[in-house]
């Protein structure tokens, strides 16, 4: 028995972890000695509506597809899709059928996540911003939400255990309950214990809105770690906030009147893209938790298109087997595969698996998928990237 309530890594490869109707499929198919060859795609909206997403969950899915009699094709991790299939399966029916929960649990949340954190990217683009979402959610997925913030181009994720799944260091300084340890009215000790403590190529960042005023305890800060102070975090709590902007661009002033100009601020709690946008010019940094971590999952179904070799579909949904394709305008188009597609456009569809087998090519490095983002985001006009 497992200690926690978790669905584990073998249960998610068997296909044990799916959705019993698919389970009662298998027998009916079975009993009726039918197992048709089919293509089936996955696909949020039917039609391109210029709500561009983030995609990810890719290599996950890749893993749990491996193994199969199938072939597979989806767009690369960190690429943008706004309508018709992210990936498509082509195969026996019962190779793949009782996958599909697992399959699309890992899309639709990474790519919730991704495209959450594509968003807070977009609001301020030249700043540092930090992934701070972990706490928000079930241990179990920590390296999903990381992953996804990293693909949409954050610079840095708070959780320690994701970092070792996805070879990368967490980042991070000191909570409140730091300061709370060493008591009301230490909080030089404390920072300068912390700076004492850690290893020096840690930023000495530190936290300025545990017992009193921010300007206050920053001046503390300063006075304790003198030039090794290379930044200050205020996370002051809503219910004391009041003008956010206005107390740091005091805190700026402040530091800036004592020669303190190197010392960047960064903020956290509760931000979103409009928090961002609001505080971007006035700030080297934020960190941001919920809003990428508690993203909506997209909302991704599986459809079967084609039955042994004829168009099929539910109603609603797009019969045939489909391609998707970005123009040099930053458009995105759907068509039928074998038909024309538009004169500059590039197929965004790649082979992910041959005979079961992962395409070596097929790319699935963290830092390819958030440069492929950046540049995705630049061509469709992604959140007004550049907007004021
Ligand atoms: O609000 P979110 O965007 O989800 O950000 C996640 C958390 O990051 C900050 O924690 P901090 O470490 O400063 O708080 P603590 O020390 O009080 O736990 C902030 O207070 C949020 O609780």
């Amino acid at each position: 028995m497992s200690d926690f309530d978790i669905v584990g890594p073998e249960a998610i490869r068997d296909g044990v972890a799916t959705d019993a109707y698919f389970e009662r499929t298998e027998a009916t198919l079975r009993h009726a000695g039918k197992n048709p060859r089919v293509v089936a795609e996955v696909t949020a909206d039917q039609f391109p509506d210029g709500d561009f997403e983030l995609f990810a969950g890719v290599k996950d899915a890749a893993e749990l597809l491996a193994g199969r009699d199938i072939d597979v094709d989806a767009m690369p991790e960190g690429t943008l899709f706004d309508g018709g299939p992210v990936m498509r399966i082509e195969g026996d029916y019962l190779e793949f059928a009782r996958l599909e929960t697992s399959l699309l649990g890992f899309l639709s949340h990474a790519s919730g996540c991704a495209t959450a954190a594509l968003e807070a990217r977009s609001a301020a683009p030249d700043s540092t911003v930090l992934s701070f979402g972990a706490r928000h959610v079930h241990p179990a997925i920590a390296a999903m939400v990381e992953r996804s913030a990293l693909v949409a181009g954050l610079d840095g994720f708070s959780h320690v255990a994701a970092g070792e799944i996805l070879g990368k260091e967490a980042s991070g300084t000191m909570p409140h309950a730091l300061l709370i340890a060493f008591g009301r009215g230490n909080q030089a000790e404390a920072f300068r214990a912390f700076d004492e403590a850690v290893d020096e190529d840690v930023p000495r960042v530190a936290l300025c809105d545990t017992y009193g005023d921010e300007t206050e305890e920053v001046l503390q800060a300063v006075e304790a770690l003198g030039d090794d102070l290379d930044s200050v975090r205020l996370d002051t709590t809503s219910s004391r906030r009041g003008d956010f902007r206005h107390i740091v661009r005091e805190v700026r002033w402040e530091l800036d009147a004592r020669g303190h100009e190197d010392v960047g601020i960064f903020v956290s709690g509760g931000l979103g893209p409009a928090e961002l946008r609001h505080l971007r010019d006035v700030v080297e940094g934020f960190g941001v938790g919920g809003h990428i971590s508690n993203a909506d999952p997209v909302d991704f179904a599986l459809d079967i298109v084609e039955v042994n070799g004829e168009p099929a579909a539910k109603r609603g949904k797009l019969s045939g087997v489909k391609e998707v394709y970005r123009t040099a305008d930053g458009g995105h188009h759907v068509g039928l595969r074998g038909r024309p597609g538009p004169t500059d456009g590039e197929s965004l569809l790649e082979p992910l698996i041959r005979d079961g087998e992962v395409v070596s090519e097929f790319d699935f490095d963290i830092d390819a998928a958030a440069t492929r983002a950046s540049e995705d985001a630049e061509s469709v006009g992604f959140g007004g990237v550049s907007e004021e």
